[in-house]
This record gives C-alpha cells, structure tokens and sequence, in this order.
C-alpha cells in the first residue's frame, strides 16, 4: 500500500527570468511501513520535495496523496488540519518549545487539537525513546540526542500516517544520531509506521528500505535495501567528479 505518493510534481520559486525550477515532474512513491530516506546532491531540491509532500509547501504543479487525501486540492484550513492529526515532523534543529516538559512536548499536538492522550500508546511510545525518567526535564536540561528523542516522540504520539524527517541526525554527534535512527527504524520495524527522511548522511541512508535519488529536481534512481557502499556507487554514477 502507498502511503504518500507525487505525481509530476513541480516547484518553481519566483518568476521571469530569475525564476529557479526546483521541481521539474517528480513522480514518486513512497510504501506505508517503510523507512525511507531522499538523497541528492546540495541544491537538487531535496527540501523542497519533504516540504511538498509534507504539505508545508504549495507546488507550483501535479499532485500529491496522503493516504486518501489529494494535498493539493485542500484548502490552506484542511491542510493545516491534516498536518496537525496526520503527520509528524522530526527537524535538524528539535524545535521543541522551551517552557514546555519533555512530557508537555511530545502531547503539544494532542493538546493542540483538544485530544486526550491515549495513557498506554504515550506509555510505549515514551519507553520505546528511552524518555521514561526524563519527562518532568526542559529541552534546556537534556542533551541533543534527548532532545531528538522527545521530537521523535512527538512526532509518533499522534500515530501519523507519515513521519517526515529532514536531517535528523544533523546536529548529533555519531552515537546519538545512530540512536535516533534506530528509534525510527524501531518506529517502522516495530510500531508499523511510514518515515520519509532527507539525508546527506550515507551510514544514516543505509538504516532504511529504500534510498529515492533526485538529481537536478527529477527523480533519478531508487535503491532497495541499501548498504553505504551501494549509495557511494549511485552517487559516483549520478554526480561523477569532473
Ligand atoms: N525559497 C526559495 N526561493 C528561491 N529559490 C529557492 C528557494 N528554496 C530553494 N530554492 C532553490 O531551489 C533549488 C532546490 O533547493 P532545495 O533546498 O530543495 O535543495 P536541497 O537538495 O534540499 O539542497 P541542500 O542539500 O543544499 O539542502 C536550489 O536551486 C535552491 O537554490
């Protein structure tokens, strides 16, 4: 089943002769209960790609579909609403809120959409971070790794269709990051859910089922069960030293 799919995708930032094509027809499928990741090289549009898929972004063209739902036929209203019950997003940066608990900021969009938690999904989803003793802490008094583990943790709580992740190991030293991947394979390995996580990270690609390559704004390759090896050679071919 597809979870998320684009169909001709495309995004052109400004117009006239500065205009700049950042998407130019993707068309791409993403599998329900699978880990995925977007690579590419520095400008090839992977952001903007998460950003449209993710809703957070208009495209200029074609389509996307989550779950049931055709992104761009939503008015600004629903879509804000289908982000809000439908989807998490785990960021470089946390962008966890400050004055919040780790426990008031994985509920935040429960308490958001006026929902009650469900005691024993928070129980699992909290023990399965590693987060049981620290819920009472402030993002200012836990370590990055924790505090990518109170995003992730918030991005389950809401059991979304589709986890979108846009570096998330970006700003964590090599174990912490090699934690926070193995929650998202755990998250998909374990608890059935859909992640979509753009990536420069080779060893980080190599946690997931399917690398998506995209190459001057098209989609240009796709590798299953990817090694970092196989990914250095589908790099060399795509973006060959010149
Ligand atoms: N807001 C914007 N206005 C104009 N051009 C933009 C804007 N955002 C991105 N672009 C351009 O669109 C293209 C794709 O950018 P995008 O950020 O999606 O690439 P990326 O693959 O994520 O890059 P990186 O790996 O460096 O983050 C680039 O040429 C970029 O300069």
């Amino acid at each position: 089943m597809s979870a998320l799919q684009a169909a001709g995708l495309s995004k052109v930032y400004g117009s006239g002769p500065s205009a700049v094509t950042a998407l130019d027809g993707v068309d791409v499928t993403f599998e329900s209960g699978r880990f995925h990741a977007i690579m590419g090289a520095s400008g090839s549009g992977k952001s903007t790609l998460l950003h449209c898929l993710a809703g957070l972004d208009r495209p200029t063209g074609g389509s996307v579909r989550i779950g049931d739902a055709d992104l761009t036929r939503l008015s600004d209203e629903k879509l804000t609403l289908l982000r809000r019950d439908h989807v998490g997003f785990v960021f470089q940066k946390f962008n966890l809120l400050p004055v919040l608990t780790a426990r008031e900021n994985i509920l935040l969009p429960l308490s958001i959409a006026g929902r009650r938690p469900d005691q024993q999904w928070f129980d699992q989803v909290v023990a399965a971070v590693g987060l049981t003793d620290r819920l009472r802490h402030r993002p200012s008094e836990l370590s990055g790794g924790q505090q990518q583990r109170v995003a992730v943790a918030r991005a389950l709580i809401t059991r979304p269709w589709v986890i979108f992740a846009d570096e998330p190991t970006g700003n964590l030293d090599s174990r912490s990051g090699a934690e926070v991947l193995g929650l998202l394979r755990d998250a998909v390995s374990m608890l059935g859910q859909t992640v979509v996580m753009v990536t420069h990270d080779l060893n980080a690609a190599a946690h997931t089922d399917r690398v998506a390559f995209l190459k001057d704004g098209r989609f240009a390759a796709s590798v299953d069960h990817p090694t970092a090896d196989a990914l250095v050679g589908v790099l060399a071919r795509l973006e060959p030293v010149r």
